[in-house]
């Protein structure tokens, strides 16, 4: 019989956490270890492979890697990133081929060397990108670049295929499945944890409502102004606006974006409309992270632009997961919106989760000057509909 008395009372037996839990756990844990520099381990159809992140990873990381395991390293890399690093361009053997593998020779494994092989922002020394040569990819470098991804860390790695039953203290194991089914779960985990009635500037009558993970990570937020509820029971629907977190324009006024300005203008419209839903999302540079939208940025001063930059990192051109928004809806028992967007992928994201967009709302701003070539690549290439 196991003792139950120190339970609070209320609380049945001890359950042991769902698999799902542990999966969230598990890739919380290991994004965390690869942003301090840690290897981890990942598994998945019998193989395994040792991975530590290229902007990160130090001489302790890379001597207890080698002790894991008996082969060389290679560099997983982008294929965009790796046609940088090698002047030239990666034909890919499979066109979904996500990773390119590249041999690293003893000498080029000192830290430094290895950050400027990941960041594009950083200058590679003089010749290193011809000492490289394409190695075998390994099994796991999809999944093991997406961890790196879900850390906001750049998609380069240092990797070892290791034994599937490589033990070291401390070694973090995590599977390629769990990895895979993280953002889906990681969403719908969500649930309401704190609110407050704050009165904006903007709009007098609002109230925060915070959502937190399972995984423990960071919150997103919804701003209810008005009364939204009120709009819904009588069968209509409520303005709403998906808006991504950005600390450049919303907080610091930005002349780069436009996000300002919308956020503002989603506000006051909403007040103006007697309610509406701002779901914050902490989806910063379009899921990238703020470290990696300042170096886009650097690039695009160099002459990319939004889109080319995020590739230019290792990055697709959007990595939001709008289940996220749509999570917060339904928590919220607002399953219809209409939406305040300029951008097709919300409309198709939100509808996929099961959103009803009843309408869109134009939510365009003038170009200020500095964001106007910003402005017109979300028009040419992403395909926002910037006319009525
Ligand atoms: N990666 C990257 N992110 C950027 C850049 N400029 C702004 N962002 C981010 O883009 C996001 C803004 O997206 P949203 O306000 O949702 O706008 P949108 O996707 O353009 O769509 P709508 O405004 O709804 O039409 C914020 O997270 C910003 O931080 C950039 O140059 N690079
Ligand atoms: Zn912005």
């Amino acid at each position: 019989m196991r003792n139950t008395a120190f339970l609070p009372s209320g609380l049945a037996a001890p359950r042991p956490p769902s698999a799902e839990t542990l999966a969230l756990r598990a890739v919380h844990r290991a994004v965390s270890e690869l942003r301090r520099g840690t290897p981890v381990l990942i598994e998945g159809d019998g193989a395994a492979l040792l991975v530590a992140a290229a902007e990160t990873v130090g001489a302790q990381g890379l001597t207890e890697m080698a002790a894991l395991s008996g082969a060389a390293p290679v560099l997983l890399l982008s294929p965009v990133r790796a046609s940088a690093v090698l002047q030239r361009p990666v034909p890919l053997n499979a066109p979904d081929e996500g990773a390119v593998a590249l041999r690293l020779p003893a000498g080029l494994t000192a830290p430094e060397r290895l950050r400027a092989f990941a960041d594009p922002t950083a200058e590679l020394l003089l010749g290193d990108g011809q000492a490289l040569e394409r190695a075998t990819l390994p099994a796991l470098a999809a999944p093991a670049l997406a961890l790196a991804k879900l850390g906001r860390l750049l998609p380069a790695l240092v990797a070892s295929p290791a034994p599937a039953a490589a033990e070291a203290p401390g070694l973090l194991r995590v599977s390629a499945a769990e990895v895979q089914a993280y953002p889906a779960s990681v969403a719908t985990s969500l649930r309401r944890v704190g609110e407050a009635r704050v009165p904006l500037e903007d709009a007098p009558e609002t109230r925060i409502i915070a959502f937190r993970a399972a995984d423990g990570g960071i919150e997103h937020l919804a701003m209810l102004v008005g009364e939204p509820e009120a709009v819904l029971a009588q069968g209509g629907a409520p303005l709403v606006r998906l808006h991504s977190e950005c600390f450049t324009g919303d907080l610091l006024g930005s002349l780069r974006c436009d996000c300002g300005p919308q956020l503002k203008g989603a506000l006051r419209r909403m007040a103006a409309d007697g309610a509406g839903i701002l779901l914050y999302l902490a989806q910063e540079g379009r899921g990238i992270g703020l470290v990696n939208k300042l170096r886009a940025y650097t690039l695009q001063d160099q002459g990319l632009d939004t889109l080319d930059a995020n590739r230019a990192l290792g990055y697709g051109a959007d990595e939001r997961n709008f289940l996220v928004a749509a999570t917060m809806l339904r928590l919220l028992d607002a399953p219809r919106v209409r939406l305040l967007t300029n951008n097709p992928d919300k409309l198709a994201g939100l509808a996929a989760c099961g959103i009803e967009v009843v309408t869109r709302e134009q939510h365009a701003f003038a170009g200020n000057g500095v964001n106007d070539r910003y402005l017109a690549t979300k028009a040419e290439r992403f395909g926002h509909m910037l006319e009525e």
